[in-house]
């Protein structure tokens, strides 16, 4: 049995005010959070001032990126998987759509961003997604198993039982367009197929959150499904109260 992960990815958005607004809201209602691993990742800026606003043990901290070298040096601007580990991060989201499409990241830099992560003890949270224009051209599965295999490639199926991979399709981020529950647990069926043809007993481990406008008018039922273990959750997660409903119908 999976223990559902519902991880907020707050995006490039707020300000120290609004984080210490949102984590209030947060720890108040932190109690009420059922059976459920929940997360949320702030702007790297924003990590520790989050980690010292957090008063419960319950929610964990997450980055949205970090440097694919393995040690600290001149790379101005990046952030070392160790220091994310300083900041109390226990995972990282690495493959974010909007990684892919507005800062170029390739599929083999994402594959050697997981061997890093990994190899430091950090969980990665993969993203893999087609676009509108893939999913219309008939070539969706290929596109996340391509996603997949570059992964796969570099680091094998075993490290998978320490890997999360949230399904995005892109067309459903931030757009209010949700994929039906339907059209989201085929996906993750596929991907859960094509890693149990290399190792069912990982495949029977591994979380595949969804994520693309989860609400919480919509996540019971996005959750409901077989092979979809929670939500990797962008807008709604900016909102205590919406938030902790999604994790909620995760638990
Ligand atoms: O990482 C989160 C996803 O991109 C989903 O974002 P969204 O919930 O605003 O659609």
């Amino acid at each position: 049995m999976r223990k559902p992960f519902v991880a907020g990815n707050w995006k490039m958005h707020g300000s120290k005010a609004s984080i210490l607004s949102l984590v209030t809201g947060l720890n108040a209602k932190a109690d009420q959070l059922g059976d459920v691993d929940v997360a949320v990742c702030p702007p790297a800026i924003y990590i520790d001032y989050t980690k010292r606003a957090l008063s419960n043990d319950v929610i964990a901290l997450g980055a949205q990126n970090m440097a694919v070298e393995p040690v600290q040096g001149a790379y101005t601007g990046e952030n070392s998987v160790e220091m994310l580990k300083d900041c109390a991060c226990d995972y990282v989201i690495l493959g974010h759509s909007e990684r892919r499409a507005i800062y170029g990241e390739t599929d083999a830099e994402i594959a050697q961003k997981v061997k890093v992560a990994l190899s430091a003890k950090v969980t990665p949270i993969l993203c893999v997604g087609e676009t509108l224009q893939e999913r219309e051209s008939g070539v969706m599965e290929s596109v996340i198993a391509g996603q997949l295999d570059a992964v796969l490639d570099v680091v094998g199926i075993e490290a998978f039982t320490d890997i999360v991979i949230a399904y995005e399709p892109v067309w459903a981020i931030g757009t209010g367009v949700t994929a039906s529950p339907a059209q989201a647990q085929e996906v993750h069926a596929f991907i859960r197929g094509k890693l149990a043809a290399l190792n069912s007993a990982v495949a029977d481990k591994v979380i595949i959150q969804y994520g693309g406008s989860v609400k919480p008018d919509n996540a019971k039922e996005l959750f409901g499904q077989a092979d979809i273990d929670g939500g990797l959750i962008g807008g709604a997660s900016l909102n205590a109260d919406d938030f902790i409903a999604i994790c909620k119908a995760a638990g």
